[in-house]
């Protein structure tokens, strides 16, 4: 699945009303529907159903499903909001038609003429402006939104919340407060910043039909599903050995801090590396022994010798003393294979000048938002961020990989954005996990891009099989490393390619 560009999603609307072929009132009757549906299917019924509309296509999808609620038996109320200019045809077909059903359409002229609406009553359809939007809601339509939210009622947005641009920031700007959006066809790159989370509720994709033939000719960020990652995975051979699989270093732990360490080296084994080494301070040995048998020991003051290593995995617990830095310079230095690079190790990096450019080529760093901000300074939007991570992939010879609820992996110029994952994750050792789980992948011989998008698929994939029976406030980074396997076994399986948010 890709994520479109208001302009590409007006190709992929073109293409279909050409090649279906279909005509473009017809379309809009398919796409409000698909809302209709829901809005029955989810007993919003009961309730007395206002529904705002601009003079766009997102406004014409209003009247349509205005006029659909009536051929159901339900009495909506229409609000226009009039600007004085004439509505797109499809609009004006649907306004024609919507007159000869009803006579509840009123034209909003001014803030006069705002209905009341009662939050315990009313169920609110917002088909003000959608994917067409090309300016902040300023005076009336603003005004309007205000009004809405303040009523603290449920809003049902239409194809987008009125006042979100579907792929820059509209961050201090006002936006519909929706409970659910349902958008068309796909999914689009305003439901996958955090900064917008508060405004698009519960995203649902409706499909409208639009002919999926056009998405092989465009280059977009695609988002990282079931069938991307299953046809990516390499089978175990029957005659393997433990070196086969790669022997996998991790320099992790320290005071206080060796459970990132036993943590990154257990999802390490269990993600398939042939054998694991911790490189840490021998006094935590034992530790390391008592929790994780399988797990091999170096000390950390030892000289390493890299070339028995097939991957390393640099960071989780370290800390940021000189100590560790020291380690940090030697490996990057050192060890030329591709690496993880994570957490202290990434704040040792943005601490030291030039260091950056030292990393292999083919790692992975894998920061946080704060990590990342340590490393390449403060964006004023998550969006900006996005374009940030997106030059900085073309500039270095490393696959970035921005954690978050939609983790975003780039490389070379082209991004992905993960579909797994659920905020029981959002709790100490989660990130420690995933590094052990693409050092895991690295030393199997999987490419770092391939590693990058089947280890951040499959972390969150585990998490989201554990809180089937587990809470995700309980939620532990093991019980993420519990369901590895689940996870991987569930690839397997052909059933469902559905995707959920
Ligand atoms: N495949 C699909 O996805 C399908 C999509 N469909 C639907 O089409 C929708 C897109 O329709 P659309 O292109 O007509 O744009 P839309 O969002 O209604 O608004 C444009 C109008 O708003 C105005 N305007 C803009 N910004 C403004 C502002 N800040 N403040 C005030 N005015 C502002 C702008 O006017 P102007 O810039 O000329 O002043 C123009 O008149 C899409 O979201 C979906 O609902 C389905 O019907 C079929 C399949
Ligand atoms: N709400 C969430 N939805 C999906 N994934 C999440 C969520 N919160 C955290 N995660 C995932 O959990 C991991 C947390 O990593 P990080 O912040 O480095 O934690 P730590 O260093 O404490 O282990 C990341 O892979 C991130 O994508
Ligand atoms: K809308």
């Amino acid at each position: 699945m890709k994520l479109l560009s208001p302009q590409q999603i007006h190709e992929w609307d073109a293409y279909t009303i050409e090649h279906e072929p279909i005509a473009s009132i017809d379309l809009m009757e398919r796409a409000a529907r698909r809302c209709t549906d829901f809005i029955i299917e989810h007993n919003f019924k009961h309730q007395q159903i206002l529904i705002f509309c601009g003079k766009g296509n997102n406004g014409g999808d209003g009247l349509a499903i205005a006029r659909q609620l009536i051929e159901a038996g339900l009495s909506p109320v229409v609000y226009i909001l009039e600007f004085g200019a004439k509505g797109t045809d499809d609009f004006q077909t649907n306004l024609h038609k919507l007159h000869q059903l009803t006579t509840a359409i009123h034209f909003i002229q001014a803030a006069e003429f705002f209905p009341v609406i009662d939050k315990h009553k009313d169920l609110v359809i917002d088909a003000l402006f959608g994917s067409g939007l090309n300016r902040p809601l300023q005076e009336l339509s603003a005004a309007l939104v205000d009004h809405i939210n303040n009523a603290g009622v449920t809003v049902i947005a239409i194809d987008v919340p009125s006042g979100m641009f579907i792929d820059k920031s509209s961050k201090d700007n006002i936006v519909i407060k929706a409970k659910y959006t349902l958008t068309f066809q796909a999914l689009k790159l305003c439901f996958i910043v955090a900064e917008n989370a508060p405004c698009f509720g519960e995203v649902h994709v409706l499909d409208i039909g639009l002919i999926n033939s056009f998405l092989q000719t465009i280059k977009t960020y695609t988002l990282v599903t079931k069938q991307l990652i299953t046809t990516q995975l390499i089978q175990r051979n029957a005659f393997a050995h433990k070196g086969t699989y790669g022997h996998a270093l991790l320099i992790a732990g320290n005071k206080g801090k060796m459970g990132a360490a036993i943590l990154a080296a257990k999802a390490c084994l269990r993600s398939g590396a042939g054998l694991v080494t911790i490189n840490t301070n021998e006094n935590y040995f034992t530790a390391v022994h008592a929790a994780l048998p399988e797990a091999m020991c170096i000390d950390r003051s030892e000289n390493i010798d890299h070339s028995i290593y097939k991957s390393a995995g640099i960071g989780p617990g370290i800390g940021v003393n000189d100590e560790s830095a020291i380690v940090v310079a030697a490996t990057l230095t050192q060890f030329t294979k591709p690496m993880v690079i994570d957490a202290d190790a990434l704040n040792i990096i943005a601490a030291n000048e030039g260091w950056l450019n030292n990393v292999p080529a083919g790692s992975i760093i894998t920061p946080h938002p704060k990590e990342f901000e340590r490393l390449f300074g403060k964006c004023a939007d998550d969006f900006e961020r996005i374009e940030k991570v997106m030059a900085l992939s073309i500039q270095y010879p490393f696959t970035i990989v921005l954690k978050g609820h939609h983790t975003m992996i780039a490389s070379k110029g082209e991004a992905w954005f993960n579909t797994t994952g659920n905020p029981g994750m959002a709790k100490g050792g989660s990130g420690d996990v995933l590094t052990g789980m693409l050092s895991a992948l690295l030393a199997q011989g999987y490419d770092p891009l391939q590693s990058a998008l089947t280890g951040v698929y499959l972390h969150g994939l585990a998490a989201d099989i554990a809180i089937k029976n587990i809470a995700q406030v309980s939620m532990l980074a093991t019980d993420i490393i519990d369901h590895i396997s689940d996870a991987i076994l569930s690839l397997q399986e052909t059933d469902d390619t559905s995707l959920s948010f």
